[in-house]
């Protein structure tokens, strides 16, 4: 289910020796593959979705990533089987339009952490469409090329959480938006999922379902907050997204 490596991610930094374990991006293709292999439009394991004409249902997990952490993965496979989604795709965004107001760590190693933290769930896959595309960051031309790209037996499930979600009528074309994809809202420590949210929901022209996921209480920002200040992110997120942080010497100056 892995992508094509992006043709930036070989100027990714160079491995150190230490006491970090380097986990690179992968590199799938050979060379003299690439010229003769089409791009995938979402990833190559999931490009061909839907196509044997049966309902699949896909979750869209966008997001920052920076860096990528056990909230997002807990909720995404929370919503994944809640919802019997075939697969979910990590999306991370290539510019964040919400997070202008600070450096946002490059989107190769984004990239790179979304892959590492989700190549042991066979229902997970990343997508580098976001990124690929350049520009400010637009969900709706994200799901206006997932549904270009799928047939209509393809559902399209968005997963945001609590904070992400409140947000929504500020999204570029929002109204569009809605009209491409259903909701997942997923509950977030210190986030309000409330029955005026609902009502508000309910008169506008979003489809959002709200889903109670297991509480945990951790974000990105604390991530890099903690690094920056050599504290451990030991089980915050997955060994191999550590392992890589340290390796390429993410996070240790506090923005
Ligand atoms: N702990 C969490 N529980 C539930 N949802 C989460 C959690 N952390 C992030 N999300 C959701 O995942 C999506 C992507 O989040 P993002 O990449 O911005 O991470 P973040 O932890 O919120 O980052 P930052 O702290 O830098 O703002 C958003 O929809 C967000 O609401
Ligand atoms: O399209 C927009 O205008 C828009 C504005 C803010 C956020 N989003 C999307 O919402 C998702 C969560 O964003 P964030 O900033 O919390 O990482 C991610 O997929 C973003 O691209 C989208």
């Amino acid at each position: 289910m892995r992508e094509e490596t992006l043709a930036s991610e070989s100027s990714a930094p160079a491995s150190r020796p230490g006491r970090c374990e380097v986990q690179p991006a992968q590199a799938v293709s050979r060379p003299g593959e690439v010229a003769s292999r089409r791009s995938p439009v979402v990833s190559e394991g999931l490009d061909n979705l839907g196509a044997d004409g049966a309902p699949a249902r896909l979750g869209i997990m966008g997001g920052t990533f920076d860096p990528i952490h056990i909230g997002h993965l807990a909720c995404a496979e929370q919503v994944r089987e809640a919802y019997g989604l075939d697969a979910v795709v990590f999306i991370p965004a290539g510019s964040p339009v919400f997070k202008r107001d600070r450096d946002v760590t490059p989107a190769d190693d984004r990239l790179a952490m979304c892959r590492l933290a989700t190549e042991s769930n066979p229902a997970f896959d990343v997508s580098a469409m976001e990124i690929k595309r350049g520009g400010d960051t637009y969900t709706v031309d994200t799901l206006r090329e997932l549904r270009a790209h799928y047939p209509d037996n393809v559902e399209l499930v968005f997963i945001t959480g609590a904070d992400a979600v409140a947000k929504i009528f500020r999204w570029h074309e929002s109204e569009a938006v809605a009209g491409l994809a259903r909701f997942v809202a997923v509950t977030r420590p210190g986030y309000t999922l409330n029955d005026e949210m609902r009502a508000t929901f309910e008169k506008s022209p979003f489809t959002v379902d709200f889903l109670e996921v297991t509480g945990l209480s951790v974000s990105s920002s604390d991530l890099r907050r903690r690094v920056s200040e050599g504290k451990s992110i030991r089980y915050l997120t997955m060994s191999r997204v550590r392992d890589y942080v340290c390796e390429h010497g993410l996070y240790r100056k506090e923005r």
